[in-house]
């Protein structure tokens, strides 16, 4: 396995992934993922098949949206509900947090907004959420970018299914048909510059600390920092886990901890100021960061209904944000 490994930060694996694409390696490296899921509940891929340039350019088009006015980003509003998560939420509208459900506490945490914006999309064809675009003339190009990107995520959702599967000694489409729907959701992040005082003094924060409800997120970030995860061996203590150029980061969702029986985190994360920051003018840098969440459905077991013994229950999705 060690040959796979090729490298660590903050206790997070750093793994070869060609070996699985290229099926030369393919046990070592979905073990090498798996272990690095059941010690932290983070893995970082290099060689992940998913083509830098169009990384770049998908970044490049995430910074065009957000450069946008503020009108024109708020052309395609996310809904006020929170069940519907499609569109733009402007700076400090959505607020993260983590099994908080008393609603002073929550008056309290709203005071220190998330000081982040978002668009938020998904398959076009997904009746029960429609996606809400920017009407059209306006930044031509951006949809068809979201989507290309979308669906190019999703093939490595489908790899790293496989290779997740493998790892947990199951036949390797195991995980596959509980994501046939390809119901996921691509996050674009927009973290605008800040006063690093205010970040540090809690004024307001970049995303509050929290664990991801869905199988897996795949994160992409851009080398500015910030991302931290909780230490499992010191619980409240947070590492950074520092952006490394060409990788892509997967981290395991409630879902999936729930799946494996506890055997595999999902761990807490947050976005703070960068480490170490040096800056003249006091101010944090703007950030981004794409990160794409593969709901699950569950589904009644083929075998289990039929014609005369129809399924009495309908299939339930388990959506990202929809506890956020
Ligand atoms: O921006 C990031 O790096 C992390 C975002 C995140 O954790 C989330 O959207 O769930
Ligand atoms: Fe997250």
């Amino acid at each position: 396995m060690e040959d796979v490994k090729v490298g660590n930060t903050a206790g997070i694996s750093i793994v070869d992934f060609g070996g699985f694409l290229d099926g030369t390696r393919k046990q070592a490296v979905a073990d090498a993922m798996v272990e690095s899921f059941k010690n932290i509940g983070f893995v970082y891929l290099v060689n992940h098949g998913l083509s830098q340039d169009k990384i770049d350019s998908t970044f490049e088009w995430l910074k065009r949206f957000f450069a946008q006015p503020t009108d024109t980003k708020l052309l395609a509003p996310h809904p006020a509900s929170g069940a519907h998560h499609r569109g733009y939420s402007a700076p400090g509208v959505e607020k993260v947090v983590q099994n908080v459900f008393d609603a002073e506490e929550l008056v309290k945490q709203r005071k220190a907004p998330d000081f982040k914006e978002s668009f938020e999309c998904g398959r076009e064809d997904d009746p029960g959420m429609p996606n809400i675009w920017l009407p059209e003339g306006v930044l031509p190009g951006f949809k068809e970018a979201c989507l290309d990107f979308y669906w190019t995520c999703r093939e490595v959702e489908l790899t790293v299914l496989r290779a997740l599967a493998l790892g947990l000694h199951v036949p390797e489409d195991y995980f596959i048909q509980y994501h046939v729907a390809a119901d996921n959701q691509l996050r674009l992040l927009h973290y605008p510059s800040v006063p690093i005082e205010r970040l540090s003094n809690e004024e307001v924060t970049r995303i509050g600390a929290h664990t991801d409800f869905c199988s897996l997120t795949l994160l992409l970030q851009d080398q500015v920092g910030g991302l931290e995860v909780e230490d499992p061996q010191n619980p409240g203590q947070f590492k950074s886990a520092a952006p490394i150029p060409g990788s892509i980061i997967v981290n395991a969702g409630d879902f999936l901890m729930r799946w494996s029986n506890d055997t595999i985190r999902s761990t807490v994360h947050r976005v703070r100021a960068p480490p170490n920051l040096r800056t003249e003018d006091g101010m944090t840098p703007e950030r981004y960061s794409i990160p794409y969440d593969f709901p699950t459905v569950v589904d009644c077991v083929p075998g289990t209904y039929s014609e005369e013994r129809p399924k009495k229950y309908e299939p339930i999705s388990v959506s990202p944000r929809s506890n956020k």
